[in-house]
């Protein structure tokens, strides 16, 4: 039976990493992180994701703030809502939360934040510079990921790697990630025909679609290590992942549980990338 991978005991040393490292840049450079949260309108689901994230910029020190407008902010106005933080000394990363209310368009939201200050990784030059392998802020749950792989020993080189989900947050950015550890990587998403044969090859499988209980026990090699990113929210208010766990860990050497998982590695992630932005990269 797979061990499970405690993504919160690993979320937990991740911000007392960063602490320690707020402490120095404090005591040596006289320089607070901080970091701002936009977030537009009521979206139950954020507002939990977002109070998370202030608890975790609180724990490390950082100065942490948030902006909320109204859902029926036009476009241009939350444009300024970001220009004001890409002029702000004070705020080293920057975070729009989305999803963005759909009058707004979200792409040009995201690329009118400077690259520097890119706390997600979202922005297109740092999307560009991970596929070209150079240095940059990472998307928070694909780098979260590879930091529990780590934690349980294990290396994705010369591993078959299957991901399943192609989004721009996760699951392209997943495949890089894994690319660059040099793993042989397979992209899977709604056109794959034949999703069982794929993960079934697969020595770590990465479940990012959205779909309770999408990739079956059964499809899982033994000794695999599956990564559940999938967060889905029962009628029951329980949360469920992509995999059906009970399965899946049966034949699974580590596994990821939902909630307790990546959820947590998500947010001590985006706490490392504003601590690497207020440091500045070279
Ligand atoms: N724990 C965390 O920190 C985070 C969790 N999440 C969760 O991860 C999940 C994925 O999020 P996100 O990437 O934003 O989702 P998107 O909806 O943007 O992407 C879903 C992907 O899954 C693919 N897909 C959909 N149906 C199938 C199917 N039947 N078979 C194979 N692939 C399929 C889609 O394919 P196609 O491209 O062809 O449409 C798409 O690429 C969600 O549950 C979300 O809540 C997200 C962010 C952070
Ligand atoms: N600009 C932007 N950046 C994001 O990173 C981003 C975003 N927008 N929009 C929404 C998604 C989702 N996301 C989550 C992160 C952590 C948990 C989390 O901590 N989950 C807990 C459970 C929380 C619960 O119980 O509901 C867990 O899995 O253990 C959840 C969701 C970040 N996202």
């Amino acid at each position: 039976m797979g061990q499970l991978i405690d993504g919160k005991a690993v979320a937990a040393r991740v911000r007392a990493e960063v602490k320690a490292e707020v402490e120095r840049l404090k005591a040596e450079r006289g320089l607070v992180p901080g970091l701002t949260v936009v977030r537009v309108g009521e979206d139950p689901a954020s507002k939990i994701y977002v109070n998370g994230k202030k608890k975790a910029a609180e724990e490390v020190g950082f100065n942490s703030w948030e902006e909320h407008p109204d859902a029926s902010i036009t476009e241009e106005e939350l444009l300024s809502v970001v220009e004001k933080l890409n002029e702000d000394p004070a705020v080293h990363g920057i975070l729009v939360q989305l999803p963005l209310p759909k009058h707004i368009n979200a792409e040009r939201i995201i690329s009118a934040v400077r690259p520097e200050k890119d706390a997600d990784g979202f922005h297109p030059l740092n999307a560009g510079n991970l596929s070209l392998g150079k240095p940059g802020p990472r998307p928070c749950t694909p780098y979260g990921v590879m930091r529990l792989l780590r934690e349980v020993g294990c290396n994705p080189e010369g591993k078959k790697a299957v991901v399943v989900g192609r989004s721009n947050i996760v699951g392209k950015p997943m495949a890089l990630l894994l690319l660059e550890a040099n793993a042989t990587v397979t992209l899977c998403h709604s056109k794959t025909p034949d999703l069982a044969a794929e993960v079934a090859q697969a020595d770590i499988v990465v479940a990012a679609v959205g779909v309770a209980e999408i990739i079956k026990g059964a499809w899982i090699k033994p000794g695999a290590v599956v990564i559940d990113v999938g967060m889905n929210r029962m009628p029951d208010g329980k949360l469920k992942g992509d995999v059906e766990f009970a399965a899946a860990q049966e034949r699974a050497s580590f596994i990821t549980p939902v909630p307790g998982g990546v959820g947590p590695m998500t947010i001590a992630m985006l706490m490392r990338n504003t601590l690497d932005a207020a440091k500045g990269r070279d």
